[in-house]
This record gives structure tokens, C-alpha cells and sequence, in this order.
């Protein structure tokens, strides 16, 4: 082989590996262009969703974007990355913090919302469902906008049931329009807004008076629920506070007269403690002089022995200081029976006092209780009310989760209550009210807590129920109630009850039982009315 040979074939094969490494560098090269296109295509979205966050933030995207697309030295990319990661970072924080800021507002706002008094039921029950959602921070603050849409939604509905807004919270009422003054004959005939005189009713039912005024009271509220001009109902409302003041009255004067009486009583025991003491001490000193008396008389008498000289001398001597001795012994005697007598009279006239100051302890207890029974206690069915509720069934959760047991809470509510008080009137609502307290109270099992929750709203606290007895003694309840044979205006009607219960599991708090419970009548009410569901 000559050398011409040996060259071309040396050619050859650098050829070869030129045009391999040429094809490798185009490979490296298709896969860095794809690299790039793809993060230039990354960067691009990135800039678009935080567009408006941040004015540096789109310029460095921007630059970076550039970089890649002029395919510039990897130290500057890595420069700029760097960069727009620490802003990265720092949003990240503010985000955190907004999170926490939004999550605040929304709950204080729905808090301010559900103090509102007079919400309608479902209203104050898809607000409750609405705050359970929110009860821990979301992850991000996009989560909170379809919340935030249900949360105006309530605003709005609140706002056209006409109730007032609070005016701390989220929105601040709108300001009011400035009344236009009307003519006084045009005013006086304006009849009142029923919905607000049911409202004032509904309170009034809650007033923990006396019986007396409490009559006083239902007279008031039946001529409230008649005569509706704003004139009548002005002097109504007159005539309510008159009542409510005068049984404030009674109760101070009856609370000021109970601590005359003590202070009186506890005066003259005080003294009679004392005169007891004082004479105690006089007796003491009598009696001291009296046995002196006749330490002395015997300590004579052993003298007037020892010194004798005969002993007729010794009779004589013994018999005169025998008399003296009987004479002291005598006065001694008649003394301790004057001061017995007197210390018998003295305890005697303490203890009635003492008695008498008991009587009036007891009877002022008794009033006590009663009126923290009445605090308790709804004034219209007189069933245990809301607070007492909270009580009991908070004290049955804590009794749980220290050892648990088969406790299962329900909560029921009258189907379509409104239409019986539109159409029979407030009283017979408040009747329908009473005997549905009644009727349930009766039907259910020996110790189950019964309460008004609020409204046309009862809830019912088991013990120690397992769920199929549970749900067969509901069944029957509400069977019960809807065969009631209610008769308003000589119209024949049927009461129906949705009813939801819930067992209490070990994961469960108040809250989220009372919400599966209330959401599971909410779902009865859905499904038709008138049924029990069981939340599993
Ligand atoms: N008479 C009377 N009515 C009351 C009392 N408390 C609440 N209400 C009325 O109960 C009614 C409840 O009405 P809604 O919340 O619309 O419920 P509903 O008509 O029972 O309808 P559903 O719950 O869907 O079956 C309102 O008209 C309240 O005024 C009360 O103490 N006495």
C-alpha cells in the first residue's frame, strides 16, 4: 500500500467522525432548542399568571425570557434566576399572610352576620354550613372567591329580609337615604311591618317575668298582633316597656324589703348574742363571789374547830357556820336557777330568731332558683331553652370523651311554620308551638333532654341510644305529630316534622355534630318534609 494510498484512507475515517460529531452537536443543539423552547414557554405562563402581582417580578420574567431566547451565557440565566426566586420567596410570605388576613375577615364577617337578630332559619343555617367550610385556612386566597360569592349572597338575602347590618364587618351598611318627611295623618295610618311585630312577639314570648306580668304581657301581645297602625303599635310598645318596668321594679323592691328583713333580723340576734355573753359573764362573777363565799365560810369553820377548847365549844361554833353555809348554799341554788331560766328564755328568743332568719333564706333560695329555672327555661313552651342546651349538651361531650357512650343528638323542625302564622295568625302559632313541646316531651324516652332550640326549632339530647332504637322512637314521634288533630278556624291541619339526628363519634366536637345532625334535617326538608334521615 503506498502512502497516497494510507492518506485517503486516514481521510476517510476523519470524515466519519466529523460527521458523527456533526450530527451529535445537531442532536445536543434540536435538544437544547427544545430545552429552551420549552422553559421560554414555561417562563411565558409564569409571566402571565403574575401579571399585575408584582411590576419587578414581570420585568425580571421578562429579561429571563430574553436571555433564553438570545441563548446567553449560562452564569447570567443563573444570575437572573437566582434573582426572581427571592421575589418568588418574598410573595410567598405576603401570600401566607393574606391568606390569614382573608381568612379573618371572612369569618369576623360571618360572625357579624349571624349576630343579626331575626335571620330567617334557612339563611342562619346555610351561614352556619358556609363558616363550618371555612373553619381552617384555605391554601390559597383563589379558594376564598366562590366563598366570598356565597357569603355576599347571605349579605344580600339578610339585606332584603330588611334586618339592620352590623356595622362592624365585612360590608358596612349602606347609607340610608334620607327620610322624606310625610304628612303626619299619611304616617299615622302606615300600618306596621308584620314581620317585625312577629319578631317583638317572638322576644317577648323569651321575657323571664312574673306570672302576673307575663299575663300582662300575652294581653298586650294578642292586641299587638291585631291592631297594626303605627299609632296602636307605638302605644303597645309603650305599654310593654311599662310592664317590663314595673316587674323590675317588683323585683328590686321584693330583692331591697328580703335585705331589710336580714339586716333587722341579723341586728337583734347580734344583740341577743351579746346580752347572752354580757349576763354569761355577771353570772360568772356571782358565782365566783358565791363560792368564795363559802370556801370562806368552810375554811372558817376548820379554824373555829382546830382553836375550840371543848367540845360543846366545837358544836356551837359548827352549828352557827352550818347555818351560814346552808344559808350561802340556798342563795346559791336559787341563783343558778334564776340564770338557767334566764340563759333558756335567751336561747329560746335567739333560736326563733335564728328559725326566722332561715325562713327567710329558704324562701329567698326558692326565688333565686326560680328565676335561674326561667333563665333556662323557654317562657313559651317551657322546654329547656338554647342556653340551657348549650349547657347540657357540652357537659355530655365532655362525659364522652372521657369514656364514651351511645350519645346521639337530634334536631327537628316544624315544616312550612310560616304558612300556619300567615294564614291561622301568631296566637295559633304560638299554640301549634306548645303542644308540638308537649307532644314531643311525652313521646320520647325517660330521660332524653328536650329543648327549643329557637323558633320552630327543638333538639333532643339521647344518652344512651343505639341507632335503630333511636331512629324506630323517632319514626314514632313524628307519626305522632303529624296525626295531631289540629283545628284552626274550624279548618282541619296537619303538622308534619323533618327531623335529622346524628350519633356522636370520637372524632366529633359540639360543632360538628350539631352540623351533621342539622345538616341531615336540612336534607329531610329537601327530600319532602315530613321524615327522619340519620347522619352516618
Ligand atoms: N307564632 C310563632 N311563630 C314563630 C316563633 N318563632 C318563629 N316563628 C315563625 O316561624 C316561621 C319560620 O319560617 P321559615 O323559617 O320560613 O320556615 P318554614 O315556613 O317552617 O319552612 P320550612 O322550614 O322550609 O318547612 C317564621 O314565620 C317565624 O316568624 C314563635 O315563637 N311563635
Amino acid at each position: 500500500m503506498n502512502d497516497t494510498s494510507i492518506a485517503q484512507k486516514q481521510l476517510i475515517a476523519l470524515k466519519k467522525k466529523l460527521d458523527t460529531a456533526i450530527e451529535s452537536r445537531s442532536l445536543l443543539e434540536d435538544d437544547f432548542n427544545l430545552q429552551s423552547n420549552l422553559l421560554i414557554q414555561f417562563i411565558s405562563k409564569l409571566t402571565l399568571i403574575s401579571k399585575g402581582i408584582d411590576l419587578e417580578l414581570d420585568n425580571r420574567l421578562a429579561e429571563l425570557r430574553t436571555l433564553f431566547t438570545k441563548s446567553a451565557p449560562i452564569g447570567d440565566i443563573s444570575d437572573k434566576i437566582s434573582a426572581i426566586s427571592k421575589l418568588l420567596q418574598q410573595h410567598s410570605i405576603t401570600n401566607e399572610k393574606n391568606i390569614r388576613q382573608m381568612h379573618e375577615q371572612f369569618n369576623q364577617a360571618g360572625q357579624s352576620l349571624q349576630k343579626i337578630n331575626g335571620l330567617p332559619d334557612n339563611l342562619r343555617r346555610d351561614l352556619r354550613a358556609l363558616l363550618a367550610k371555612t373553619k381552617d385556612n384555605k391554601d390559597a386566597l383563589i379558594q376564598y372567591i366562590p366563598l366570598l360569592s356565597q357569603l355576599l349572597t347571605l349579605y344580600d338575602h339578610a339585606l332584603n329580609t330588611k334586618t339592620s347590618l352590623p356595622t362592624k364587618g365585612l360590608l358596612q351598611p349602606p347609607a340610608l337615604k334620607p327620610a322624606v318627611q310625610k304628612p303626619l295623618s299619611e304616617i299615622e295610618l302606615t300600618p306596621f311591618d308584620t314581620s317585625l311585630l312577629e319578631k317583638i312577639s317572638i322576644s317577648l314570648s323569651s321575657l323571664p317575668l312574673s306570672k302576673e306580668h307575663t299575663n300582662d304581657l300575652l294581653a298586650i301581645k294578642k292586641k299587638l298582633m291585631t291592631d297594626q297602625s303605627s299609632d296602636e303599635v307605638l302605644h303597645h310598645l309603650i305599654e310593654i316597656f311599662d310592664v317590663i318596668v314595673a316587674d323590675f321594679k317588683d323585683e328590686q323592691s321584693s330583692a331591697k324589703n328580703f335585705l331589710t328583713h336580714l339586716s333587722a333580723t341579723l341586728t337583734t340576734v347580734q344583740s341577743a348574742v351579746r346580752e347572752t355573753i354580757d349576763s354569761h359573764h355577771s353570772t360568772q362573777l356571782t358565782h365566783d363571789k358565791i363560792n368564795k363565799k363559802l370556801q370562806l365560810q368552810l375554811t372558817e369553820m376548820t379554824g373555829s374547830v382546830e382553836k375550840a377548847l371543848s367540845l360543846n365549844q366545837v358544836k356551837e361554833d359548827i352549828n352557827e357556820k352550818l347555818l351560814f353555809i346552808s344559808k350561802t348554799l340556798e342563795q346559791k341554788s336559787k341563783f343558778e336557777q334564776y340564770s338557767h331560766k334566764q340563759l333558756a328564755e335567751k336561747l329560746d328568743e335567739m333560736s326563733a330568731k335564728v328559725e326566722l332568719l332561715e325562713k327567710q333564706s329558704k324562701i329567698f333560695d326558692e326565688k333565686l332558683a326560680i328565676q335561674q329555672q326561667k333563665s333556662m327555661q323557654d317562657a313559651l313552651t317551657k322546654l329547656a331553652n338554647r342556653a340551657a342546651f348549650d349547657d347540657y349538651f357540652a357537659k355530655s361531650m365532655v362525659r364522652f370523651h372521657h369514656k364514651p357512650f351511645g350519645l346521639a343528638l337530634v334536631v327537628m323542625d316544624i315544616d312550612d311554620f310560616k304558612s300556619i302564622n300567615d294564614t291561622y295568625g301568631h296566637t295559633a302559632g304560638d299554640k301549634t308551638l306548645q303542644v308540638i313541646a308537649n307532644t314531643i316531651v311525652k313521646n320520647v324516652s325517660k330521660g332524653v333532654f328536650v329543648g327549643r332550640y329557637g323558633g320552630e326549632e327543638f333538639v333532643l339530647i339521647y344518652s344512651n341510644v343505639k341507632q335503630e332504637a333511636l331512629l324506630t322512637e323517632l319514626n314514632n314521634l313524628n307519626k305522632c305529630i303529624a296525626s295531631l288533630p289540629f283545628k284552626f278556624k274550624d279548618t282541619k291541619v296537619s303538622i308534619t316534622l323533618s327531623i335529622g339526628a346524628a350519633h356522636v363519634g370520637s372524632e366529633d366536637n359540639i360543632h360538628t355534630v350539631f352540623e351533621r345532625a342539622d345538616q341531615a334535617m336540612y336534607k329531610a326538608k329537601k327530600q319532602g318534609k315530613n321524615q327522619v334521615i340519620y347522619s352516618t
